[in-house]
């Protein structure tokens, strides 16, 4: 595996880690850079063919000398009894669940008034509720005992997600349950934290999103992740860190167009200010 992670070789060795979605993009990253820190992953998603193929690569690139296993396992985190089991499964394999990375999810873009019932609820049971049952199904079975630690993969939303209502809304309420959970589970030595990535660049993003592909671009979040589960972090929780490169205090992708849907000004000097502004042969 070539050498890239900033961390100390070995920092995650017999450790192990559950990646949902880490068979592409942005989870394959932080698998690899998991193996590569000696850790076992599990990386799961629902199409076990890609997933496999994934796991394949990963494989290859694992010295011989090192302790790190991949396993690819099919769970639609949609579904609590998937979850469930491949809970289940990673005990029975492995024995151990130290580090849950909740990075699978995703969405479509389409206007507000444009979707549907049926497509609002998938993505806000992909991303909201299939975070949630990873986290409650590995805490009951093994953290809760054994502590651990939890990263969610959020996104950019501070400003609203204008085009993905849905997983905006759905990405807000991660940060939110991230801190309930980061309260509610401490005393189990549980840490919580979510990572809100800046638009970067994957293959099935782009494969998703098509001629919006252009305007997105490469960034690494897996070191933040690899942070966050490491001793370096034992006092954070409960918190969110953006790696965006500061993209959500100045960048914003929806313009709202000109319009004259301006709220009635009150009478008196101020409307006349406003009349005066609102002509286009104002002086102002
Ligand atoms: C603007 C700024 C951009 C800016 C672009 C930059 C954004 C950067 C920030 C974010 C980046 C990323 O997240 S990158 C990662 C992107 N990757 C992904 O999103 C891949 C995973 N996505 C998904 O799995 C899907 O999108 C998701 C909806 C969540 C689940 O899909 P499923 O296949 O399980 O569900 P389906 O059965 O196909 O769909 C369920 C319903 O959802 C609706 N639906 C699904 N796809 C739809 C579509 N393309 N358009 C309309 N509606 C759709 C329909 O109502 C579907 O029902 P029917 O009508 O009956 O079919
Ligand atoms: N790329 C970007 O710019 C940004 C991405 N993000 C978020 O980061 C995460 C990773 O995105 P990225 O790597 O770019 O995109 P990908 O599309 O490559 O990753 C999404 C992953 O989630 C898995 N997944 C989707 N739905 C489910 C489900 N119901 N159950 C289990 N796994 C599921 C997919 O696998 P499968 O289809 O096999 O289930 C896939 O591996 C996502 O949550 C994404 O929304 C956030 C901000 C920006």
């Amino acid at each position: 595996m070539a050498a890239s992670s900033v961390f100390r070789p070995g920092l995650f060795n017999h450790k192990v880690a559950i990646v949902t979605g880490g068979g592409t993009g942005i989870g394959k990253a932080i698998s690899e850079e998991l193996l590569e820190l000696g850790c076992n992953v599990v990386i799961s998603s629902r199409k076990v063919e890609r997933l496999e193929a994934a796991a394949e690569e990963m494989r290859q690139k694992i010295p011989a000398s090192s302790p790190a296993r991949v396993t690819p396992l099919q769970c639609n985190i949609r579904n609590e009894d998937e979850v469930k089991d491949l809970v289940s499964s990673v005990l029975k394999r492995y024995g151990r669940i130290d580090f849950l990375v909740n990075n699978g999810g995703g969405q479509f873009s389409s206007p507000a008034e444009h979707m549907s019932s049926k497509g609002w609820k998938a993505v806000i049971d992909t991303n909201l509720t299939g975070t949630f049952h990873c986290c409650q199904q590995v805490y009951a079975a093994w953290m809760k005992q054994h502590g651990g630690v939890i990263v969610n993969i959020i996104a950019d939303m501070w400003k609203g997600f204008p085009g993905m209502a849905h997983t905006g809304a759905a990405r807000a309420a991660v940060d939110n349950l991230t801190k309930s959970l980061a309260i509610e589970w401490a005393a189990s030595g549980v840490r919580v934290n979510s990572v809100a990535p800046g638009t970067i660049f994957s293959k099935t993003a782009m494969e998703n999103y098509k001629d919006l592909g252009p305007s997105l671009f490469k960034m690494s979040i897996s070191s933040a992740v690899c942070f966050l589960l490491s001793p370096g972090a034992s006092y954070i929780s409960g918190d969110t860190l953006r790696v965006d490169a500061g993209q959500s205090l100045y960048h914003s992708m929806w313009e709202i167009p000109n319009h004259s849907a301006w709220p009635e000004a009150p009478e008196g000097e101020n409307q006349e200010a406003l009349k005066e502004l609102l002509n286009p042969k104002s002086k102002l």
